[in-house]
C-alpha cells in the first residue's frame, strides 16, 4: 500500500499516464498533487479524478514526500535549477522519468546529493499495464528504494537494473516500445485495407491479434520463437510472410533502430551536460 503523498513536476503524456494507473490501483487521489503550467494539460489531469493540480511547483514540492520529476529532458535543468532551494530544504525521494537526464547532471544542477531513483516507464502504465526500468543512486535508502518499486508496481512490471547506462537500453526496448507495436499495427492495419477489408474490421482483427499474441506470449510456457512456429505451416500462408520479412531484413532493422534510440538517450544525456 502506497501511504506517501506524491507530486508530479509536469503533467503530460506520460505523467498523466502513471496517474491513472496510480488511481485505478487504488491510491486515493488526495494523496497525489500536479504541478503542471499549461491550463489544458490541467483539464485533462483534473479529467482523471480527485487530484490536486496548479500550477505552483513549490507548493507541490512543500506538501509531496515523493516528487516525481515528469519534465521533458531539454527543460529539466532550469526546473530542478529553479527548484532546488525548496528540494535541499525538504529533501524528499526524487523520482525522475526522464529520458536520458542523468542522476549526476541533476544533482549538479541541484548542487547537492539528493536521493533520486531514476526509471524509464512507458504510456501502458495507464491501464497498469508498463513495464518500467529503475536504477536508485547511492543516496537512495531501502525504504525509499521500496516506495519507488511500489509506484512503479502499481502501474505494472517494475525491474531494477544495475548500472545507471543499462536504463538507456531500457529506454530503446520498452520506454519507446509501445510506439514500434503501434507502427507494425498501423501497417498491419493499412496492409489488411489494401487487401480489400473495409477499415473497422482491419482494425479489430488487427488489433486483437496484437493483444492475442501479447497473452499468449506472457502466459504460456514456450518462448515466442517456438510460438512464431507453431503459427507457421510448412509450406503455408505464415511461411511466406515471414521469409519476406525475413529476406527484407526485418531482425538487422530493429536492431538498428533500438540501437539508435539508445544512442539518442546517451546523446541526450551529453547535450544537457554540455549546456
Ligand atoms: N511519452 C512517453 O511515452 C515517455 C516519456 N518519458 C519521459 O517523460 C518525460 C515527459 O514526457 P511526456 O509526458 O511525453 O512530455 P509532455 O510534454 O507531454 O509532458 C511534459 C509536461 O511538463 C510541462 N512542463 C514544462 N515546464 C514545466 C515546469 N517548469 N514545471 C512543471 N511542468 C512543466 C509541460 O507543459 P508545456 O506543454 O506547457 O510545456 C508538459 O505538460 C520526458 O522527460 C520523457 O523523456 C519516459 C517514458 C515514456
Ligand atoms: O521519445 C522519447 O524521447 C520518450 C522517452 C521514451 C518514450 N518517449
Amino acid at each position: 500500500m502506497i501511504s506517501a503523498t506524491i507530486g508530479f513536476i509536469g503533467g503530460g503524456n506520460m505523467a498523466a499516464s502513471i496517474i491513472g494507473g496510480l488511481l485505478a490501483s487504488g491510491v486515493p487521489g488526495n494523496h497525489i498533487r500536479v504541478g503542471e503550467p499549461n491550463a489544458k494539460s490541467r483539464d485533462k489531469l483534473q479529467a482523471l479524478g480527485d487530484i490536486q493540480v496548479g500550477a505552483d511547483n513549490d507548493a507541490v514540492i512543500s506538501q509531496s514526500d515523493i516528487v516525481v520529476l515528469a519534465v521533458k529532458p531539454q527543460v529539466m535543468r532550469s526546473v530542478l535549477e529553479s527548484l532546488a532551494t525548496p528540494l535541499r530544504e525538504r529533501r524528499p525521494l526524487l523520482i525522475s522519468i526522464a529520458a536520458g537526464v542523468t542522476t549526476g547532471a541533476m544533482n549538479d544542477w541541484l548542487g547537492d546529493n539528493l536521493a533520486i531513483v531514476r526509471c524509464m516507464p512507458n504510456t501502458p502504465a495507464l491501464l497498469q499495464s508498463g513495464a518500467t526500468g529503475l536504477f536508485a543512486n547511492a543516496a537512495v535508502s531501502d525504504t525509499q528504494r521500496q516506495q519507488a518499486g511500489a509506484i512503479l508496481e502499481a502501474v505494472g512490471l517494475a525491474v531494477w537494473v544495475e548500472k545507471e547506462v543499462q536504463l538507456d537500453a531500457v529506454t530503446a526496448v520498452s520506454g519507446s516500445g509501445p510506439a514500434y507495436f503501434f507502427l507494425m499495427m498501423e501497417a498491419m492495419q493499412a496492409s489488411g485495407e489494401k487487401l480489400g477489408l473495409d477499415a473497422d474490421t482491419a482494425r479489430q482483427l488487427t488489433l486483437q491479434t496484437a493483444l492475442g499474441a501479447a497473452r499468449m506470449a506472457l502466459e504460456g510456457d514456450v518462448d515466442v520463437a517456438e510460438l512464431r512456429r507453431r503459427v507457421t505451416s510448412p509450406n503455408g500462408t505464415t511461411e511466406r510472410a515471414i521469409g519476406l520479412f525475413e529476406q527484407g531484413g526485418l531482425r538487422q532493422l530493429v536492431e538498428q533502430a533500438l540501437t539508435g534510440a539508445r544512442d539518442r538517450a546517451d546523446e541526450l544525456a551529453k547535450e544537457l551536460e554540455g549546456e
